[in-house]
């Protein structure tokens, strides 16, 4: 049975794939699943043949099978929220994240809030009616904006009918740090969606390791590469969410 997120006491470890064609893609995957995350996040924007909804949706098909039993996130990261610069525009990304949820089994795919909210209530649409779950999301790679702008931020993911909210901001202090987990313990006491919440950087990386405490519901650690500064390799995080349920119970 594939993982679902916000079950179970810890967080769920998630890898990402970044290959640009297929070939390096199921080669990281290969070498990856060697590593036994709970999630593989395919990093779709990095794939060059993006513009190809038949190749993407096959690829994503393909991955879903060598992956057997682990959860599966699709996600087209767009260039404003530290993604790569990819030949579509916002509504044709859209519309192949549709396609994803009505020819995969993909279980999660990312949607930033940044979208309309009407593309954004569209792909819910298409998501509940063919069992994908939506992940809203929202990046900034420069700062941390205040702590009531990120719980805003988890609040919004839940009223547009997302199914887990995600926010990811950068650091400059340390007190950044502690803003972003204060904003994810509120979000996690409020809301009825699990969240996901991450300070990026070697500043933030504390939040990639002790996140779950504060109720973040998953860590994206590398696997084989990284898809954003500050992930911890996968067999740190194991080492250190061993020792938390240990000393935590949790
Ligand atoms: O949203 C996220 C989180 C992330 O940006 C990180 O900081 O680990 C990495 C991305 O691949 C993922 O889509």
């Amino acid at each position: 049975m594939s993982k679902i997120i916000g079950e179970g006491t810890q967080p769920l470890i998630c890898t990402p794939l970044v290959g640009r064609n297929q070939e390096i893609v199921l080669a990281e995957l290969a070498n990856v699943l060697e590593k036994k995350p709970d999630i593989i996040e395919w990093r779709a924007d990095f794939f060059e043949a993006i513009a190809n909804t038949d190749e993407v949706v096959a690829l994503a098909n393909t991955i879903k099978e060598i992956a057997g039993d682990l959860t599966i996130i699709f996600t087209i990261r767009s260039i404003r929220e530290g993604g790569q610069t990819i030949p579509l525009s916002d509504s044709e990304a859209m519309e192949l994240n549709a396609a994803i949820c009505t020819n995969t089994s993909v279980e999660y795919v990312d949607c930033e809030l940044s979208n309309l909210p009407e593309h954004f209530q569209q792909l819910c649409k298409v998501a509940r009616e063919n069992s994908t779950k939506i992940i809203a999301s929202f990046h900034n790679f420069n700062c941390t904006p205040s702590k009531e702008s990120l719980e805003e931020r988890f609040t919004q993911a839940e009223e547009y009918g997302a199914d887990v909210a995600k926010v990811a901001v950068m650091p400059k202090t340390l007190e950044d740090v502690l803003t972003l987990l204060s904003a994810t313990l509120e979000a996690k006491n409020k809301l009825k969606i699990p969240v996901i919440s991450m300070s990026m950087g070697e500043l933030g990386a504390v939040t990639r390791l002790f996140g779950g405490v504060f109720g973040s519901t998953v860590s994206f650690a590398v696997g084989q590469s990284s898809s954003a500064p500050g992930q911890v390799p996968i067999e740190d995080l194991n080492t250190v969410f061993h020792i938390v349920k240990k000393s935590m119970g949790m």
